[in-house]
């Protein structure tokens, strides 16, 4: 949908014509991708493809050369990334749990004190929050005394807690077991089904993307190659040629 001014206003975070170039390299090359509330999309690609600068430019670290990003239709390019945070696109980061010294609670109302509420409002949303992500008995515990699959949720409660419309996962299952990478696929849905925000979720685990993801986008050398639901991925001759090989997905 275009509005008068033609700004998208759908409700949806949406990237259109997005360029950087770094010293020469293209490591973005005319992406466009919408995202809607109550969806899991995927952005897979290999190494060096684009991922992480992408996120870099939906969160503000990267200043794009060219293009648009919009929130609900708020040009997001002239906001600061804790302006867009509270605007409701929440990050994860794959290996990042900056309070490593104080309890699973204090993180995740870290996350609710952000979003404006009182202290007392901000604990109870907190609580609720890990209960819903199963880990109401591990309130009062160091986050560096838990098992690691735990200690990832609760810098997903952390996110959680900030009330995202649209939550950017990146690679929240690397180092995982399996079992612990099942627990985060029931985490990532319930999330998406309680909160009806959308998810972009970067993952190398391709069966824990297959399994998740209602559409996948895939990137190489900076361009989409292929957009669809995960059957028409998974047939995709040119995607399995340039990243999936023989993997089982
Ligand atoms: N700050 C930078 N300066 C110069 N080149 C960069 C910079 N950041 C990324 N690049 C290059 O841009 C390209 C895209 O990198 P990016 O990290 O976005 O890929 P990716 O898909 O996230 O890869 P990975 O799966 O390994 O995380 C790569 O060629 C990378 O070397």
């Amino acid at each position: 949908m275009t509005g008068e001014a033609g700004v998208a206003t759908a409700s949806a975070l949406e990237v259109a014509g997005v360029v950087v170039n770094f010293q020469g390299l293209r490591a973005i090359d005319d992406i466009h991708l919408t995202l809607r509330p109550g969806e899991i999309l995927g952005l897979i690609g290999p190494n060096g493809a684009g991922k992480t600068t992408l996120i870099n430019v939906l969160t503000g670290f990267q200043v794009p050369d060219h293009g648009s990003v919009a929130l609900n239709g708020v040009d997001l390019l002239p906001l600061k990334p804790h302006q867009r945070s509270r605007l409701g696109l929440v990050r994860t980061f794959q290996n990042v749990l900056p309070f490593a010294g104080l309890t699973a609670l204090e993180n995740v109302e870290a996350g609710a004190m952000a979003t404006g509420m009182a202290r007392g409002a901000g604990r109870a949303w907190a609580m609720e929050v890990l209960g819903r992500l199963g880990l109401a008995d591990k309130a009062a515990r160091r986050v560096d005394t838990l098992p690691f699959g735990e200690e990832r949720r609760v810098g997903i409660a952390r996110a959680v807690a900030m009330k995202p419309k649209f939550l950017l996962m990146d690679e929240p299952a690397a180092g995982l077991n399996d079992a612990e990478a099942e627990e985060l696929q029931r985490v990532v849905a319930g999330i998406v089904a309680e909160g009806e925000c959308g998810v972009l979720l970067i993952e190398h685990r391709m069966p824990l993307v297959f399994r998740l993801c209602h559409r996948i986008q895939v990137l190489q050398h900076g361009a989409t190659i292929a957009l669809g639901t995960p059957e028409e991925i998974r047939a995709h001759n040119a995607v399995r040629a340039a990243y999936l090989g023989d993997e089982a997905v």
